[in-house]
């Protein structure tokens, strides 16, 4: 096996779906991608998957495909326009939104079959707190959490947020406040909800970098491409350039956490 850097795999959730998840998992790793980084996107949200629908990229292949035992991981994987290395997860497929714990693993450990270098996985899981959406989360060594500056989708993200601190023992939450008038006001929101977990669970969480409301995040969607494409010069793009660079500057996560985890046979390798 090749001696590769390690990847930095950054999973993204949200308690209530229509936060802006999958807009920001995609926008991300274009960013990323921009950046000269070597970027897959794992769309886990499956069932509703559409990454492949909103970055423009025909997938013959599904993420069905390799749980049938049908295909490898490695033969799925489509490359989108903007040079991102897409994961399609299956449109439609009710079963694969109800998978199991041990189906959860075996989509986690495939990765560990890709022979190619990757310097950042992003993760677009499930709204909710299902076990799923935790198991996946759970593999990641960054959990950003996206929320709107509403009561239904801050209460949410508390509620995710408590279950991974809590229960599942998770660090390395981020809060990616969404569809927000300004990043002061989502600064603005990090800081109330960053209290209430102070207070009531005892831990923090981190705040990089929020992004705006953008009619033309919506109107990137309708073309079927990334806003980061479609309006470079947007406010959103600008935000969404500020929060790659920022993560670029976070130090690497070198430690396996004892759990399952994405890309699993490299760290140990690296390790070694
Ligand atoms: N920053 C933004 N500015 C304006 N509109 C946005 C922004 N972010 C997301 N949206 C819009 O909000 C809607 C929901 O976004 P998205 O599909 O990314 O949410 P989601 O959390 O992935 O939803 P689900 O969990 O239901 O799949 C979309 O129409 C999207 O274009």
């Amino acid at each position: 096996m090749h001696n590769f850097s390690h990847t930095q795999v950054i999973g993204i959730a949200s308690g209530k779906g229509g936060a802006g998840k999958t807009t920001i998992s995609i926008n991300l790793a274009v960013a990323l991608a921009m950046r000269g980084a070597k970027v897959m996107l794992l769309d886990a949200d499956l069932g509703l998957a559409n990454a492949q629908i909103a970055m423009g990229v025909h997938a013959p292949l599904n993420i069905g495909h390799v749980m049938d035992g049908s295909h490898a991981l490695s033969d799925i994987i489509v490359t989108t326009p903007q040079g991102v290395r897409l994961v399609p997860g299956a449109s439609g497929v009710r079963d694969l939104a109800a998978l199991d714990n041990s189906q959860i693993a075996a989509i986690i450990r495939s990765f560990d079959d890709i022979q190619e270098p990757v310097d950042y996985l992003v993760v677009d899981v499930a709204a909710g707190i299902s076990p799923a959406v935790l198991d996946f989360m759970a593999a990641c060594q960054r959990r950003f959490v996206v929320v709107c500056d509403q009561p239904a989708s801050i209460a949410d993200a508390y509620g995710l947020i408590k279950v991974m601190a809590t229960e599942q023992n998770l660090d390395e939450i981020y809060l990616i406040p969404n569809m927000v008038a300004s990043s002061a006001q989502g600064l603005q929101l990090y800081r109330r909800l960053n209290d209430v977990c102070n207070r009531f669970l005892g831990i923090s969480i981190r705040h990089l970098h929020s992004i705006s409301a953008d009619e033309l995040v919506l109107q990137s969607l309708r073309k079927y491409k990334p806003v980061l494409d479609f309006a470079p010069g947007s406010v959103a793009a600008r935000d969404f350039r500020t929060l790659a660079e920022l993560i670029t500057q976070l130090p690497p996560i070198e430690q396996a956490s004892g759990r399952l985890q994405f890309f699993m046979g490299r760290m140990l390798h690296n390790a070694s």
